[in-house]
């Protein structure tokens, strides 16, 4: 990936050793559409981020800039070398095994074993001789997962993960990408409309608003994260920077639907 974007210079994600993620004074443009106006970012190596904002505010934009699809020209980014993306939908090769999706574009020996491995971890130990097409949207993410976590990156970049996904899966993906966390200890940046899960997931929740950050909130609560009092009072504030008047809690049975049309369960 590092060659799709030479003018990004990597930074150790050793830690004690400065940000995974730095950027600053960062600024994109298309034509005359000005999408990030002048954004500091800053991510510490094992952190894990979630990134909110309305429709158009500039979310994909980022997070392609940080993973290196995007060009940053001379400006000020900062990130590990090894970077990995999950997007909303799996984008596996149909005709490649399972395995060899996961495989593809390692170097080194063992590149079976390694991928065996991640597949074993994301619960997919018996699918390695699978046919992508013959998975289930979770088992395609799972895929995705292990793909990205095999390179064992620096920095995780989720786009929109879960979104595709029903709500019990959601859940699972959420706790599977804890445990993956925990385990590997990438700094992760996870795009979402879902304010609850960025909540119940995220150490710092960034709200982003026509390509600043408008509002930022540190997450203290301990994991897993049950919907309690805090948990609400967090999830209000941020719904109040999005723009949403305080609204009804998950399982009461009300959608909370963000200005921009977006519904969030
Ligand atoms: N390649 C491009 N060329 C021109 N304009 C673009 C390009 N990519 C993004 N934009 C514009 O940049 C703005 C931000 O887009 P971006 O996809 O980053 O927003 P987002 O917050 O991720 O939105 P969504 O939540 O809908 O995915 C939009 O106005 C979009 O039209």
């Amino acid at each position: 990936m590092a060659a799709l974007q030479p003018r990004l210079r990597p930074t150790s994600a050793t830690p004690g050793a400065g940000p995974a993620v730095r950027l600053h004074n960062f600024v994109r443009r298309f034509g005359d559409n000005t999408v990030i106006a002048g954004l500091d970012l800053s991510i510490a190596p094992g952190e894990f981020v979630a990134l909110l904002g309305a429709s158009g505010s500039g979310k994909t934009t980022l997070l392609r800039t940080l993973a290196g699809l995007d060009a940053a020209g001379d400006q000020d980014v900062h990130t590990p070398d090894a970077r990995a993306v999950v997007f909303q939908d799996a984008r596996l090769l149909p005709w490649k095994k399972v395995w060899r999706n996961v495989a593809l574009g390692l170097s080194g020996g063992n590149v079976r074993t390694r991928a065996e491995a991640a597949l074993k971890e994301v619960g997919l130990g018996h699918r390695l001789d699978a046919w992508p097409t013959t998975l289930s949207g979770g088992e395609a993410q799972r895929t995705a997962l292990a793909r990205a976590l095999v390179r064992e990156p620096g920095l995780l970049l989720l786009d929109e993960p879960f979104a595709a996904l029903d709500a019990l899966t959601r859940l699972k993906m959420h706790d599977l990408v804890l445990s993956l966390w925990r385990e590997h200890s990438p700094a992760v940046l996870l795009v979402t409309h879902d304010v609850d899960e960025a909540v119940a997931l995220a150490d710092r929740v960034l709200v982003l608003d026509k390509g600043r950050i408008a509002a930022e909130e540190k997450i203290t609560l301990e994991r897993p994260r049950a919907p309690d009092a805090r948990f609400q009072a967090i999830r209000r504030r941020l719904l109040g920077h999005l723009g949403v008047e305080a609204a009804p809690a998950h399982g009461e049975g009300h959608l909370v639907a963000f200005p921009t049309g977006e519904v969030v369960l």
